[in-house]
């Protein structure tokens, strides 16, 4: 496959690995500076970038009709207008705030234990997410997938925040500690015991062959996916 890499920081350039090794070409890697480019080109569009750009990086691959794979975090507030865009257009658009294989399985495990948890009053919810000092928001997106899952399947929690806990409110820690990839926790505690689940990154690599794996399964379909899709798991 042709890969155009929109965003080619430290995933781009991860990805772009992983893309050789398994017989892809990048045939563009765009960054800050590159204003003008011929997406048309590639097969399909990796954007791993910045929250500022992405809906526009994004929006370009979809009127051009080139599938695209969004891993950037942090843009949200449009995403449903990027489904909407993508429907119009018949394209093909794939968005996971974490590509890799442990995350989602640990996805499928934090909403087996908040459904489990919701009939058990005494325990409370709180989350923590480590990230390295370069990353640009907070909460992360794994972390406010994590906390949207608990309240689709937890009856006390309806929103989530980085501040003090409010009422009905999952409380996130957000920590930035140099070169930490990426740690997410979900902690239930009562007075007698606490349960903690957590998935540790070591490093780039499962994030990155995620994002290509959903690459090669998006070329040749139409739609708006997930990874539960790809992984064929939740
Ligand atoms: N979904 C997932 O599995 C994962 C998601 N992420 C997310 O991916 C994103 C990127 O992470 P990471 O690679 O670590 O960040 P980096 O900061 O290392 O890379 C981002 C890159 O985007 C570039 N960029 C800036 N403006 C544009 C533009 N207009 N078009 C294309 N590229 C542009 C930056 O260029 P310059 O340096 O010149 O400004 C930079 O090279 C983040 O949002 C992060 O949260 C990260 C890991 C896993
Ligand atoms: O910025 C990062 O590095 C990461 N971002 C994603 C997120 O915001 O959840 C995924 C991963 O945790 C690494």
């Amino acid at each position: 496959m042709n890969i155009a890499l929109l965003g080619y920081g430290k995933m781009g350039q991860t990805i772009e690995k992983i893309a050789l090794n398994r017989g892809h070409n990048i045939v563009l890697a765009i960054d800050k500076d590159d204003k003008e480019y011929n997406i048309t080109k590639a097969d399909v569009a990796i954007d791993f970038s910045i929250p500022t750009v992405a809906f526009n990086n994004i929006s370009n691959c979809i009127n051009n009709n080139v599938p695209v794979v969004s891993g950037t975090t942090g843009w949200l507030d449009d995403y449903e207008k990027a489904v909407a865009l993508c429907k119009e257009k018949n394209g093909a658009f794939i968005y996971a705030s974490n590509y890799s294989l442990g995350v989602n399985i640990f996805f499928e495990l934090n909403k087996t234990l908040a459904r489990m948890m919701s009939n058990l009053k005494q325990y409370n919810v709180s989350m923590e997410e480590i990230h390295h000092t370069q990353k640009l928001d907070a909460p992360s997106g794994t972390a406010i997938s994590l906390a949207n899952d608990i309240i689709s399947n937890h009856d006390s929690y309806k929103t989530w925040s980085l501040d003090q806990q409010h009422e009905a409110s999952i409380p996130i820690v957000a920590k930035r500690i140099e070169d930490v990839p990426g740690t997410h926790t979900v902690n239930y505690e009562s007075e007698v015991d606490t349960i903690t689940i957590e998935h540790i990154a070591h490093n780039r690599h499962g994030f990155a062959l995620g994002a290509v794996i959903a690459a090669e399964w998006l070329v040749g379909k139409t739609g708006v996916f997930t990874m539960n899709d790809v992984l064929n798991i939740g």
